[in-house]
C-alpha cells in the first residue's frame, strides 16, 4: 500500500433502506459490509439517523462485532448519539447535520455558529479514542471552525458537485469542483485530514479522487444501486479501480 493511497469507505445505509421497506431482516447491511470489505473497501460507513429510517441501533451493534475494517459512524450532534458512540467507541465518528424532513443530507454542518457547543460535544468522543470528523461544505469559514474545535478530520460534501453534473449544469459543477479542490488543499495546510463524499458515482469520482490531499472517499447510495445491476463485489471493485487510476495520474 503506497502512502498516497486513497481509502474507500463504503456506506451501506441503503441496504437497510431496502430491508426496511418490508420490515424484516433481508437484505442484511452487515452482510453487504462484509462483502464490501472483501471487495476492497478500506472502511465501512453507516449513518444512524435520529428517525432510524435506514440503519438501526442493532445494525451498529452487529457492525461493531463483525467488521475487520474501521467503522465510520455518522451521526447528528445529539446527546442520544453521543451516548451510543461512547458505548461503541468506533474508529471514527463523523458529525453530520440532520433535518428530519430532508430526503438526504442536504448541506454541511454549521460549525462556525455552533463552535462552543460542538467543541464541548466532540471532546469526550476524542477522549474515548474516536477520530472525530466533521461533514462540511467546501467553505473556508467552516473549515477554520472545524480546526478550532479540535476535529482531526473534515469530510467535504460533494453532493452539489454531483447534482450539477447530473443536471448537466457544467459551469456550476466546475465551480463546485474548484471550491472542493481549493478547500481540500486549505484544510490539509491546517493539518486536517481531508475526506470527501456524498452522491459520488463512476461519472463523478475521478476528479475528486485526483485531489492529492484527499485521503478517503465515502460512497454509498450509488454503489448499492449499482449492485442491483452488476452485484456489490464488482460494483465496489470498479469504484476502487477508478479511484486508483485517478490517483496514479
Ligand atoms: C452524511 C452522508 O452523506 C451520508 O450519511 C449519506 O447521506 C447517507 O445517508 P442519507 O442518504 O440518509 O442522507
Ligand atoms: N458521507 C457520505 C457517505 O457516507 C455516502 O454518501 P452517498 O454516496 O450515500 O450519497
Amino acid at each position: 500500500m503506497t502512502q498516497n493511497k486513497l481509502r474507500l469507505g463504503v456506506n451501506i445505509d441503503h441496504v437497510a433502506t431496502v430491508r426496511n421497506a418490508r420490515g424484516g431482516a433481508y437484505p442484511d447491511p452487515v452482510r453487504a459490509a462484509k462483502l464490501a470489505e472483501e471487495a476492497g473497501a478500506d472502511g465501512i460507513t453507516a449513518h444512524l439517523r435520529e428517525d432510524r429510517r435506514h440503519i438501526t441501533d442493532a445494525d451498529i451493534d452487529r457492525l461493531m462485532e463483525a467488521l475487520t475494517v474501521p467503522l465510520n459512524f455518522e451521526m447528528a450532534a445529539t446527546e442520544e448519539m453521543q451516548k451510543i458512540a461512547l458505548r461503541h467507541k468506533p474508529h471514527a465518528v463523523c458529525i453530520v447535520p440532520e433535518k428530519r424532513e430532508e430526503r438526504t443530507t442536504e448541506g454541511g454542518l454549521e460549525v462556525a455558529r455552533e463552535e462552543n457547543r460542538l467543541a464541548h460535544y466532540i471532546a469526550p468522543l476524542r477522549d474515548a479514542g474516536c477520530r472525530v470528523s466533521i461533514f462540511i461544505a467546501a467553505d473556508r469559514k467552516q473549515i477554520e471552525a472545524a480546526h478550532r474545535i479540535g476535529a482531526e478530520v473534515i469530510e467535504l460534501h460533494t453532493g452539489a458537485y454531483c447534482d450539477y453534473h447530473a443536471e448537466a449544469r457544467f459551469e456550476d459543477r466546475d465551480r463546485e469542483l474548484d471550491a472542493l479542490r481549493e478547500m481540500s488543499a486549505y484544510a490539509h495546510s491546517l493539518g486536517l485530514e481531508v475526506h470527501a463524499g456524498h452522491g459520488l458515482t463512476y461519472d463523478t469520482v475521478k476528479p475528486v479522487a485526483a485531489f492529492p490531499e484527499v485521503k478517503e472517499l465515502n460512497i454509498g447510495h450509488f454503489l448499492i444501486g449499482e449492485a442491483v445491476f452488476r452485484g456489490l463485489t464488482p460494483a465496489v471493485q470498479k469504484m476502487r479501480r477508478m479511484m486508483d487510476e485517478a490517483r496514479e495520474r
